[in-house]
């Protein structure tokens, strides 16, 4: 399995914001995506997740392929930890929630309303989720956000368990996971160049 990404151009609010953007992610491998605030991590996670057209550019993978996991949990307020994992699991049908629950240390409170989760153990159900889709491709915008060093650790062993699996992982993050296989993607070298604008008229200054 792979994603190749050729020639990639992507822009937010109508403002380009990447362009000439090319890489690929295999099986197996992890790729951290760095860059400001603003540069355009979440609009290129977005694009290639198929929630916004590209400009310009061709993603080899195909949403269906891959899952994303946002800056927002997803969870189900009313239903237990259990049961937003079972959920998740039938729409991809899986069954086996126990190792999920298992590896984001959730166990314990698996019959817990997500709406009385913790910030950090909401983040850990909303990671947990990445494991009951079987998809190969996970694309992840700040993943460890809300979480301790301890549960940075376990989401760094469920990444490496998915890429021995032969999964690949797609990441923004502004924190050391402590995975040092990963590869990182440096987005600097391929911002946009801002648009002229052809309204402007010195008349006005
Ligand atoms: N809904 C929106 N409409 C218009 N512009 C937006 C919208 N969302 C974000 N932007 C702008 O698009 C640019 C890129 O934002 P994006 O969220 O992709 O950056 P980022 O690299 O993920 O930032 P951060 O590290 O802060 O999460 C920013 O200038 C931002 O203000």
């Amino acid at each position: 399995m792979e994603m190749r990404v050729t020639d990639l151009a992507c822009a937010r609010g109508g403002l380009p914001l990447i362009e000439g953007m090319s890489f690929t992610v295999a099986g197996g491998e992890a790729l951290v995506l760095r860059g400001p605030n603003g540069s355009g991590k979440t609009t290129l996670l977005r694009t290639l997740a198929g929630l916004q057209p590209a400009l310009s550019g061709e993603i080899s993978c195909p949403p269906e392929q891959m899952t994303y996991g946002a800056h927002a949990d997803g969870l189900k307020a009313v239903l237990s930890v259990a049961e937003n994992l079972s959920f998740w699991a039938a729409i991809h049908g899986q069954r086996d929630i126990a190792p999920a629950l298992a590896a984001m240390n959730l166990t314990e409170l698996a019959e817990r309303p997500a709406q009385t989760l913790s910030a950090g153990q909401k983040r850990r159900l909303g990671l947990a989720r990445l494991l009951v889709t079987g998809r190969w491709l996970w694309v992840l915008d700040e993943p460890t956000v809300s979480l301790d060093a301890a549960s940075v650790a376990l989401f760094a062993a469920v990444v490496r368990g998915h890429l021995a699996q032969g999964g690949a992982a797609l990441m923004a993050t502004h924190i050391d996971l402590g995975l040092a296989e990963a590869r990182v993607l440096e987005l600097a070298p391929y911002k946009a160049a801002l648009p002229v604008d052809p309204g402007f008229d010195e008349a006005f200054l």
